[in-house]
């Protein structure tokens, strides 16, 4: 896959770095040709790798690398970030209605990834639905049909018809129910003026929200000029690169990605509808080096650097005597309880709470069960940020939503809503004992008889 072997030369090289504290302009040197080389192979452009280890060099030689950090972790840091960057962010996608117009040439995989997007927002719980125009390649509608059966999602085509934007507009009216339209268009062997003109008439007539440019990872240098060209006429908004389970390099869809200023969406890793991973550039560059979570060695430096004790990662209980009460909170609290163990222990910490409040409790009142963890973990997957950060908004429908997304039901759903008012309520309390007047015992009782019948108080959390 793209830059396979940029992890395995650059490891080594960074094994020589080990023990040592400072970094020597020959020590930077080394690395940055290693990447040099890795990125010529996998076809990224040739200036955009200058610029990438000009500011390698002059960052890793010029930045202080804050007390108590090897070279090895200051060089590997600013490679990482610098990776990220080229790479840049993932397009914005939201979850809610939208038209997503798939454009490129022909073979790049657009009918595939039709049908794997709308796998994808199905599993989000959206209703999608595949529209196929393309009238060009004999073949095209039964694959998209049978892909869209694999993927359970609803598909409008007609083999009959001989007007691309004929179909794409009747397609739009009659499956008028669903709320993610993905229109997928007509390939050519090449960039032709007529492939244009088609895809902007069908454009006009769907009024896409957003357009995505679909790659193939084996396009080398012309992928640039692909990525021009339908930026110039229909607009990019982010690009699919496909094939990236093959031998592929992926460089050339990187750099057009680059150069035209757009973001990639989606990575296809192979033929099935569910072969499909939403771009996560963080996740990307790590797996890419091969060496774990980097984004953990960013921050832990990042924390150095600011000469904080603070454990970013970790979930400072106190955070929860403050401010409001998100669901983000509360997942976070749920990650921390994955972590620290169990809420008593985690309620031991806190200042002036911890030390026997708990033991006061029914014993089986602090029994997190790790199914009913998990799905709450499936559900808070399925919310949009609007909704994790405002979950007394969520109404009946995004309920249904949920439900379908998460794969568990609108009980699960409800259920984790409701959790969460609970939860926010006694911590409400909890903050007014903080400043000392709450009565314990009032508290103790609220508590278990805010349980009902889904558990028992505070430790019905879960
Ligand atoms: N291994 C692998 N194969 C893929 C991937 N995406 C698409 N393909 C295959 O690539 C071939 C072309 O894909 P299509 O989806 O038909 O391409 P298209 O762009 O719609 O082609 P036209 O309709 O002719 O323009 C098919 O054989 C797909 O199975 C992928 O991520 N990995």
């Amino acid at each position: 896959m793209v830059l396979d072997d940029l992890g395995t030369s650059l490891r080594g090289t960074l094994e020589e770095l080990r023990g040592k504290s400072r970094l020597t302009e020959e020590d930077v040197q080394a690395v940055v040709k290693e990447i040099q080389r890795s990125l010529l192979q996998a076809d990224v452009d040739v200036s955009l790798v200058m610029e990438l280890s000009d500011s390698i060099k002059t960052r890793a030689l010029e930045e202080e690398p804050p007390g108590g950090t090897t070279a090895r972790d200051h060089v590997l840091r600013i490679v990482y970030e610098e990776l990220v960057a080229l790479v840049g962010d993932s397009t914005e996608l939201p979850l809610e209605e939208q038209t997503i117009m798939l454009a490129g040439l022909q073979g790049s995989g657009k009918t595939t990834t039709a049908a794997k997007m709308a796998w994808w927002f199905s599993k989000k719980g959206l209703r999608p639905a595949v529209i196929q125009t393309d009238t060009f390649r004999p073949g095209a509608y039964d694959q998209a049909k049978q892909m869209c059966e694999r993927a359970e999602v609803e598909f409008y085509g007609d083999p009959d018809a001989e007007d691309p934007v004929e179909i794409a507009r009747r397609g739009m009216e009659e499956t008028a129910d669903a709320d993610v339209h993905i229109v997928d268009t007509a390939g050519r062997h090449a960039l032709e003026d007529e492939l244009i003109k088609e895809i902007e008439a069908i454009g006009e007539a769907v009024e896409p929200d957003r357009s995505l440019l679909v790659l193939d990872a084996a396009i080398g240098q012309g992928a640039k000029e692909q990525a021009r060209r339908f930026e110039e006429s229909i607009g990019i908004q982010g690009v699919a690169i496909t094939k990236l389970d093959g031998t592929a390099k992926g460089g050339g869809a990187l750099t057009a990605v680059n150069e035209t200023d757009s973001t990639i969406a989606f990575l296809g890793t192979g033929e099935e509808v569910d072969d499909i991973e939403r771009f996560e550039p963080n996740g990307f560059i790590s797996r890419l080096l091969g060496m774990g979570d980097l984004k953990q060695l960013t921050e832990r430096v990042e924390r150095a650097m600011a000469e904080t004790q603070e454990e970013e990662e970790d979930w400072d209980p106190e955070d929860l005597l403050s401010g409001t009460f998100t669901l983000h909170d509360m997942r976070k609290q749920m990650n921390a309880m994955n972590r620290m163990g169990p809420l008593d222990q985690i309620m031991d910490m806190i200042p002036g709470l911890g030390g026997g409040l708990m033991d006061q409790l029914p014993d089986d009142a602090m029994d997190v069960t790790q199914d009913r963890l998990r799905r709450f973990e499936f559900v808070m997957d399925s919310m949009t940020d609007a909704e994790l950060e405002h979950p007394r908004a969520i109404g009946q429908s995004q309920i249904e939503r949920i439900a379908r997304g998460s794969g568990t039901d609108e009980e699960t759903v409800r259920e984790l809503l409701q959790q969460h008012k609970m939860m926010e309520r006694t911590l409400k309390q909890f903050q007014g004992m903080g400043q000392g007047n709450m009565d314990m015992e009032r508290m103790m009782k609220q508590m278990e008889n805010q349980g009902g019948g889904g558990g028992g108080g505070m430790g019905g959390l879960f």
